[in-house]
């Protein structure tokens, strides 16, 4: 049930009679067809993913993942590495960005260690290290193939227990200074790109920085060449713990017909190492918002995905994904509970 090839055999395309149905509830609301745009859109994959017409978002989460990166050594990000292990604790006390977010739309936060750089126990965080950081992608591969396919798996059973305790909607979040760095490497893989072109400045690396990051990037990918069809290879040469965990995520709410919600840059990443692995997970994603980190256009595009929200954020954690529960609400509950044309006598 956990296991990546057991994940990968049970994901199905989206209920086609399910959709029709809440498009047919849709169209008969008092409105003009098609007037609540992305709302509308956003009630037929939920119907679609549940197999049913009648909707139910209430019981949400984040699931979040933080690791740590060899690759920080290079001088590819702006802050200490110590801030990946001082802050993931804030984020189930409701003291960061995702954790504040979360508490005012009424989602839980579950916040998973897959590979923070240190010894001690954190807070409220469930440890699930496989190790205290990535090696350093631009000396050799960031990590082994069997520890990429446990970082997924992982993201799996995360995902399946959240599920299993009733949750219905499930945003991914993650922590991990210098996790935009394989994050580019991953996006530039998979589009064929130079790395250039999908690399910014992260949490705030300066601008006559962000070309020394790309280029260690490309030196990552021209050492270590990731085949770009083979998402765990990807994973393992120029990835991150965090990342393949939320790839997990997306995979096990495929296979168990949950929505699952992304957030910024990091979550395109992973959701293209989803979508390599198998095509048909875009189906489940909600792309919460458009980051404001170069390449998101682009990673977007491949997924061809929308974001519900467009506000400069690039914060990461989870949060846009934990805002944009709020949008998913309202609409399921627009859905819901608007009258329609047969209830109400509206002259047609
Ligand atoms: O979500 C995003 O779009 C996003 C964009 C830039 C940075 N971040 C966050 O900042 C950290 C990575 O930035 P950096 O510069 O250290 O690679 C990591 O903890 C992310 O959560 C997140
Ligand atoms: C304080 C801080 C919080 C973050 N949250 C995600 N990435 C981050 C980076 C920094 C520096």
């Amino acid at each position: 049930m956990n296991s990546l090839d057991y994940v990968l055999n049970n994901i199905d395309s989206l209920d086609r009679e399910s959709m029709d149905e809440a498009k047919k509830r849709l169209d008969r609301l008092i409105k003009p067809v098609g007037s609540l745009g992305k709302m509308e859109e956003i009630c037929m994959q939920l119907a679609g993913i549940y197999r049913k017409k009648e909707l139910d978002t209430s019981k949400k989460a984040i699931i979040a993942f933080a690791g740590d990166h060899g690759v920080y050594e290079e001088g590819v990000a702006p802050d200490p590495q110590s801030i990946t292990y001082l802050q993931f604790p804030n984020f189930t006390k409701g003291l960061n960005g995702v954790g504040v977010i979360s508490k005012f739309v009424g989602a839980d936060v579950i916040a998973i260690d897959v590979g923070i750089n240190c010894d001690h126990k954190l807070d409220g965080v469930i440890d699930k290290k496989i190790r205290k950081s990535t090696s350093n992608m631009a000396k050799g591969p960031a990590m082994s193939r069997d520890e990429a396919i446990k970082s997924i798996e992982i993201g799996i059973e995360a995902a399946n227990e959240c599920i299993d305790n009733g949750y219905k909607l499930i945003g991914i979040g993650e922590m991990g200074i210098c996790n935009t760095t394989p994050s580019s490497a991953i996006i530039s893989v998979i589009d064929g790109c130079d790395p250039a072109e999908v690399t910014g400045m992260g949490a705030g690396l300066k601008k006559d920085r962000i070309k020394h990051k790309a280029d260690t990037i490309r030196k990552a990918i021209e050492l270590n060449k990731p085949n770009r069809e083979d998402a765990i290879d990807i994973l393992s040469k120029v990835g991150g713990f965090e990342i393949g965990s939320m790839a997990g995520v997306i995979l096990a709410c495929s296979a168990r017909n949950v929505p699952v919600v992304l957030d910024g840059f990091i979550s395109y990443a992973a959701a293209l190492l989803a979508y390599t692995l198998n095509p048909i997970t875009r189906e489940y994603m909600i792309a919460s918002h458009t980051s404001a980190e170069p390449g998101t256009q682009k990673a977007l595009d491949m997924l061809n995905l929308s974001t519900v929200l467009n506000m400069d954020m690039r914060l990461g954690e989870g949060s846009g994904a934990a805002l944009a529960f709020n949008i998913i609400e309202a609409s399921n509950y627009t859905y819901t509970n608007m009258a329609t044309f047969d209830e109400i006598d509206m002259g047609r």
